[in-house]
């Protein structure tokens, strides 16, 4: 219950301890109820039967206020659903917003799509189908026991002496889904994880004949996710088969012995009909107890999962952010590690000079992006500083850092809407004109007339599909409207045809003037005209100068340069003079 409060937020404490207030009470006018039917049923059959209307009152009034409130409940249930839910969308919403770019990899979106989806019905479930009936479970029966107490003391206290038997059969069931169902949650996230991977990857599964799921890792990730729910399967029902059977082996206890009283003249016959009535309407909600405990616990894992989302910390950000003229880069004494893993950068120190240009150069897996990860504030260093213009990157704050800085990537994200609508993200207020100009800049107008709507033609999902110069066009054009003094550029690795790459290198030419750019180079064109380069090799910066600096070196990056030349056609010559 903590753990679901916890991930509803403190604003919804009052009017859920209100709900439970009420279902608790509802439960106990029912155990009224049943009790009632006691005396109607023994004074009915008893010497007097008039004496019966008082207790007929009683019972008429008991259940309409049962009645009145239960359907009140069920009433508060439809609003009370609705508003967890919505809240919960809005504290993971508002949460998400604040969370570090780092923190959003592929199997984060997984898990931040289960969360935001079966997470929340599992706890919306909580409050509305399993606490009512589990509170039926156990308050009715209790309330019986008490009436029993009052007509026969020792049936009440066989009823006791069973209670801590079927609340161990109880804790026994719940025990086996508790020990079974984080394994079931787990395989779940596996295999929600594996389902998005298998979509993202059919351009290369089918590039290599894998058209089928068989002894692909989706495949093993569904085995194991239908192995792990059969567990809990085989490991639960026995359980809550056994106290169902255990609850009906107690009310048969509770019946031989009533009767057993009866004939031996301990209890009235008229008596004892009423007390069988009162047994036998309480075994059908106290054996839904082990079915609804085990729902119960299985619930348990949304709130825990909104939970451990809300306990994922923000950066930190100022309380008056910083917001410096300049737009030179300081990296000074970074180091950085992803999580728990090994350092990535250490001690990682160079400035980017305002309106220069800086390359990265490095085999796969140096660094380079993590570098531009680390500008643009998808995380904090470990250790250093980062300045912006003079300013620490954590003094400026998340948004100040996006103000000032664009990223034009090989990977465009492009959104089901119209070109004008893509290109507008760079900076949402921009008019129609502004759009239409950063269009132009970026070469897309060729592009433009080609299509039936022009701009206004729809692109991504249900739209065109643009080819990768087009889209990586549409990105410059986004940052060239955005108008960042700062600008990261990862050139394309996959070739352009001759055209595209023409007007790519245009559009980048356009977009680096009077800018501060830092690229991860691909191209030798690049290469040549950086006034630094930064050559990484997985810890830090293992060689920097510019390209005729580091061929007259004949170090790494003059190495590095030979095996791309050797690769692709890079011609290893200094710059001509
Ligand atoms: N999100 C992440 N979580 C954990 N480790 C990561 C993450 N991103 C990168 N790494 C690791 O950090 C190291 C540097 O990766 P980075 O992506 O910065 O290299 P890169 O030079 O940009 O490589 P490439 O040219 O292949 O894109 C690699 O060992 C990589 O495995």
């Amino acid at each position: 219950m903590t753990s679901f409060l916890r991930a509803l937020g403190p604003e919804h404490v009052g009017p859920i301890r209100a709900r439970l207030a009420l279902v608790l009470v509802v439960s106990a006018l029912q155990g009224a109820v049943f009790a009632l039917l006691v005396p109607v049923v023994a004074v009915l059959l008893g010497p007097d039967p008039a004496a019966v209307l008082p207790w007929v009152g009683a019972l008429a009034g008991t259940t309409t206020v049962y009645a009145v409130l239960r359907a009140l409940g069920l009433y508060a249930n439809f609003s009370l659903g609705g508003s967890i839910s919505r809240a919960l969308h809005r504290r993971i919403g508002g949460h998400v917003v604040r969370l570090p770019l780092g923190w959003f990899t592929g199997a984060r979106l997984g898990e931040l799509n289960r969360t935001a989806t079966s997470a929340v019905s599992q706890t919306m479930q909580v409050p509305v189908h399993i606490v009512p009936p589990l509170a039926d479970a156990v308050v009715t029966p209790l309330v019986a026991v008490g009436v029993l107490a009052f007509y026969d003391w020792r049936l009440a206290a066989a009823a006791a002496v069973c209670a801590p038997l079927l609340w161990l059969a109880f804790r026994h069931g719940n025990a086996a889904v508790e020990r079974n169902d984080a394994a079931v949650d787990a395989a779940g996230d596996e295999a929600a994880g594996r389902v998005l991977e298998y979509a993202r990857a059919q351009p290369v599964l089918r590039a290599f004949g894998r058209v089928g799921t068989e002894r692909s890792a989706l495949d093993t990730a569904l085995v194991a996710q239908h192995a792990a729910a059969r567990r809990l399967l085989t490991r639960a029902v026995p359980a809550i088969v056994g106290f169902g059977f255990l609850v009906r082996l107690v009310f048969a206890l509770l019946l031989v012995m009533a009767v057993y009283s009866a004939l031996g003249g301990d209890l009235d016959a008229a008596l004892l009909v009423g007390l069988l009535v009162l047994i036998a309407r309480c075994i059908q909600p106290l054996g839904a107890a082990a079915e609804l405990g085990a729902a119960l616990r299985m619930a348990r894992s949304g709130p825990d999962r909104i939970n451990a989302l809300l306990a994922v910390r923000p950066l930190p950000e100022p309380k008056t952010p910083a917001d410096p003229p300049g737009s030179d880069i300081v990296f000074q004494d970074v180091s950085f590690a992803y999580g728990d893993g090994p350092d990535v950068l250490r001690d990682v120190s160079f400035t980017v000079a305002e309106r220069s240009m800086t390359a990265l150069v490095g085999p796969s897996g140096s660094g380079k992006t993590t570098v531009v990860r680390l500008l643009a504030r998808f995380y904090d260093p470990t250790s250093g500083r980062i300045t912006l213009g003079g300013a620490d990157a954590r003094a400026i704050g998340s948004d100040g850092v996006s103000e000032r800085v664009a990223m034009v990537f090989q990977d465009v994200y492009l959104f089901d809407g119209s070109i004008t609508d893509n290109i507008r993200v760079g900076r949402p207020g921009a008019t129609d004109a502004e759009v239409a100009r950063a269009a132009t800049r970026a070469g897309l107008d060729p592009v433009l007339a080609e299509l039936p709507k022009g701009a206004d033609t729809r692109v991504g999902e249900g739209g065109v599909a643009l080819s990768g110069g087009q889209k990586q066009r549409v990105s410059i054009a986004r940052a060239l409207l955005k108008d960042a003094p700062i600008i990261v550029l990862d050139e394309a690795t996959a070739a352009l045809d001759p055209e595209n790459e023409a007007i790519v290198a245009t559009a980048i030419g356009e977009l680096a003037r009077d800018r501060t750019l830092l690229v991860i180079a691909h191209r030798l064109g690049t290469v040549r005209n950086a006034d630094q380069i930064l050559f990484l090799d997985g810890r830090g910066i293992a060689e920097r100068g510019t390209h005729d600096e580091l061929l007259a070196r004949d170090g790494r990056y003059a190495d590095f340069l030979r095996s791309r030349e050797r690769a692709r056609g890079w011609r290893l010559t200094a710059r001509p003079s």
